[in-house]
């Protein structure tokens, strides 16, 4: 199948996300005064933050965002200054549209957006967060049809991005563990491209009872080689950040990292790389900030999704590459683009490494 001819979607997503940018210009504007903070200089993250509230997770999703709008920049030193195009949100500048801005200060959306970034997340977690499982808290992705309705909103997204990642991925005949997981569409179409190969796919059990399905149509599909596909495939129903992982080739973590904080990335990561035998790949798909944390606006878009949603936010390179040092590994320095504003990073497991 070749998908990669078609349209990228990332024409679609990008106005889905846009929303939750929105979301978050208008909270800045009307809610939190980040512009009314900055207009009498710049100030330097650390300061910005305290004097408007915010905690790193947030804040990593506001200013980046407000950047990638061209309505703050950095200086220098690395502080926080609104830009010329900025200052048409300061009280200071006439003509302002902050009264323009401010006759949507009431949305909903607006409103709830200000209160997660000053929370740091919603104000009521007593259903869990959707696609985490973590401890013993409820979790949607242990309920029968939430995780079906998520798993299943996230399979056309997989299915379309699936067979480029496979491409891309490094080819073997060893194993892959496609950590989780979710609909599987990864590691199902990465199998078709290593015939030799055999995987395992690692996720919550109500997850795995909907990849099971979708393994069972794909490998009906007709396409040459998906009769095989079923024997190769293991089904592991688990906890990624507690249990043990088996042993890999190639682990893939698509689209995991960005529904978790920053620490819990750092764990998955040393889990992640103990579990890659030495000379084996950790293979990230996901959308990454830029290094400058100032764009590009289809993340930092997808970033107040996320952070609106889950644990997370999206990361830079620089970020995931740090974690992958500090687990031991060693990034390449590789940029792989796919399509939806994703692409691909990863890391080596040297061969002399005693992870
Ligand atoms: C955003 S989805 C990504 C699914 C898939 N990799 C993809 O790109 O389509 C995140 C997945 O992480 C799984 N997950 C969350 N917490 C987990 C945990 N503690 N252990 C294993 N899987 C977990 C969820 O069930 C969900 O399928």
């Amino acid at each position: 199948m070749q998908q990669t001819s078609q349209p990228d979607p990332a024409l679609i997503t990008r106005h889905l996300r846009a929303m939750f940018g929105s979301r978050l210009l208008i909270a800045a504007v009307q809610h939190l005064a980040v512009f009314e903070e900055l207009s009498n200089g710049p100030l330097s993250l650390t300061e910005l933050r305290n004097r408007i509230g915010l905690k790193e997770r947030p804040a990593n999703v506001l200013f980046p965002a407000l950047c990638a709008m061209e309505l703050l920049d950095y200086t220098e030193t690395g502080a926080l200054q609104v830009t010329e195009l900025g200052r048409f949100l300061t009280q200071a500048q006439t003509p302002n549209v902050i009264g323009y801005v401010g006759l949507e200060k009431n949305d909903p959306g607006a409103i709830e957006m200000a209160v997660r970034l000053r929370n740091d997340g919603p104000l009521d977690v007593s259903g869990g967060i959707s696609y985490v499982k973590e401890g013993e808290g409820p979790s949607p992705m242990d309920d029968a049809e939430l995780s079906r309705l998520f798993t299943l909103g996230l399979a056309g997204r997989a299915q379309k991005l699936a067979p480029i990642v496979a491409g891309k991925v490094s080819k073997s005949d060893g194993h892959l563990l496609d950590v989780a997981g979710g609909t599987g569409f990864y590691t199902y179409e990465w199998l078709l491209v290593n015939p030799a190969a055999t995987a395992t796919i690692l996720d919550r059990p109500a997850v795995l009872a909907v990849a099971a399905e979708l393994l069972e149509t794909f490998a009906k599909s007709g396409r040459p080689g998906t009769e095989t596909i079923k024997e190769r495939v293991n089904f592991q129903p688990g906890d990624m950040l507690t249990d043990d992982l088996p042993q890999t080739d190639i682990l893939l973590a698509a689209s995991l990292f960005h529904d978790w904080p920053t620490e819990t990335c750092q764990v998955l990561a040393n889990r992640f790389a103990a579990a890659i035998r030495p000379g084996g790949e950790l293979w990230v798909h996901d959308a990454f900030l830029n290094d400058a944390m100032d764009g590009p606006l289809a993340v930092t878009d997808y970033s107040a999704q996320l952070f609106w949603g889950t644990k997370g936010r999206c990361y830079s390179r620089k970020e995931y590459r740090t974690w992958f040092s500090e687990a031991g590994l060693k990034p390449t320095h590789d940029n792989i683009p796919t399509q939806m504003d994703y692409g691909l990073i990863w890391a080596r497991k040297e061969s002399t490494s005693y992870l």
